[in-house]
C-alpha cells in the first residue's frame, strides 16, 4: 500500500480563500484584523517564519505589524514591548516568535500577553479552556493537525492516537485536542521504555520530537494515518521526523514535509486573528 499525502498546503490555500469573505465582512462593520509579531535576534528558521506569517496576513487582507529587537534585550523591555500591544486597539493578536534568548522567561513573556489576544494560544488561561473543551485559541500547530484529520474525514472517534514528543505548543496540546475529539490518548517521549511497542499499536500516529527521520516503517501498524509535525535540515534539505519513503509504504495516510503540517500553522494563526477581530463586534 502506498499512502495518500495529506496535502496541507492546498488544505491551507483553500483556508485562505475561505478567510478573505470573512475579512470582507468584517470591513463592513470598520474592522480590519491586525496581528503583532515581537521577533527577538538572527535566527534565520524565525526571520523566515515570521516573513511568512507577513506574507499570509497581507494576501488575506490582515494588517500585520513586525516588532523586530536585538537579542540583548531584556526581559522587562520586552514585557514593556507586550504591555504597549495589549492596550493597542488596532491589535487583535500578539505573538512572541519563538525561540527567544534563554536569558529571557519564555514563560513570563507568554503570561504578560493578554489572553483574548493570545491567537498562539500559549496562554495558561486559554490552555485551561481548551482542556476544558472551552471554545479558546487554540495552539495553531495542533490545532491545523485536527483540521487536516478532520478535512480528510479521518474517524477519530475511539481511535488510539500515540504522541511522539511532549513539548508545550505540539505534543501536550494536540493529545488533548485529539482526546476532545473522543480519541484515546498515549504520549511516549524521549524517556519512555520500548517505544516501539506503543507506536506500533497506533491508529494515528503524531511525531513531533524534533529528531530527522526518528519515525520508521518498523515503529508503524499498517494503515495507520501518520502524521509528522518534525522540520529538520539535514545537508541542506528538509525533512521530518518520519522516515517518509519507508513509512509511504505501510501507513494509509501521510503527511509530507514540507507541504503538509507547517502551512497549516501560518493558516490557523490567521483563523485566530480573524476569530479575536470578531469578538471586538
Ligand atoms: N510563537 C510561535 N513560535 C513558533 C511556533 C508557533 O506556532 N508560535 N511554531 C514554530 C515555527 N512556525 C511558526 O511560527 C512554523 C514552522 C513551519 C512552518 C512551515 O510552513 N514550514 C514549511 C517549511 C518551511 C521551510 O522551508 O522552512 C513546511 O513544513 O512546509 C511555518 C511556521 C516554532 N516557533
Amino acid at each position: 500500500m502506498s499512502a495518500t499525502l495529506l496535502n496541507g498546503k492546498e488544505l491551507a490555500a483553500k483556508k485562505r480563500e475561505q478567510m478573505k469573505s470573512k475579512i470582507e465582512q468584517l470591513a463592513v462593520e470598520n474592522i480590519t484584523p491586525g496581528l503583532a509579531v515581537i521577533l527577538i535576534g538572527d535566527n534565520a528558521a524565525s526571520q523566515s517564519y515570521v516573513r511568512g506569517k507577513q506574507k499570509a496576513c497581507a494576501e488575506v487582507g490582515i494588517y500585520s505589524e513586525l516588532i523586530e529587537r536585538p537579542d540583548s534585550i531584556t526581559e522587562q523591555e520586552l514585557l514593556v514591548e507586550i504591555d504597549r500591544l495589549n492596550e493597542d486597539p488596532a491589535i487583535d493578536g500578539i505573538l512572541v516568535q519563538l525561540p527567544i534568548p534563554a536569558h529571557i522567561s519564555e514563560q513570563a513573556v507568554i503570561e504578560r500577553i493578554a489572553p483574548n489576544k493570545d491567537v498562539d494560544g500559549f496562554h495558561p488561561i486559554n490552555i485551561g479552556k481548551m482542556m476544558t473543551g472551552e471554545k479558546t485559541f487554540l495552539p495553531c500547530t495542533p490545532y491545523g493537525v485536527v483540521e487536516m484529520l478532520k478535512e480528510a474525514s479521518i474517524d477519530l472517534e475511539g481511535k488510539h492516537a500515540v504522541i511522539v514528543g511532549r513539548s508545550n505548543i505540539v505534543g501536550k496540546p494536540v493529545g488533548q485536542l485529539l482526546l476532545n475529539e473522543n480519541a484515546t490518548v498515549t504520549y511516549c517521549h524521549s524517556r519512555t521504555k520500548d517505544m516501539r511497542n506503543l507506536t506500533t499499536q497506533a491508529d494515528i500516529l503524531i511525531v513531533a520530537i524534533g529528531r530527522p527521520k526518528f519515525v520508521t516503517a518498523e515503529d508503524v501498524k499498517e494503515g495507520a494515518v501518520v502524521v509528522d509535525v518534525g522540520i529538520n535540515r539535514v545537508d541542506g534539505k528538509l525533512c521530518g521526523d518520519v522516515d517518509f519513503d519507508g513509512v509511504k509504504e505501510k501507513a494509509s495516510y501521510l503527511t509530507p514535509v514540507p507541504g503538509g503540517v507547517g502551512p497549516m500553522t501560518i493558516t490557523m494563526l490567521l483563523e485566530n486573528t480573524i476569530q479575536s477581530a470578531e469578538s471586538r463586534k
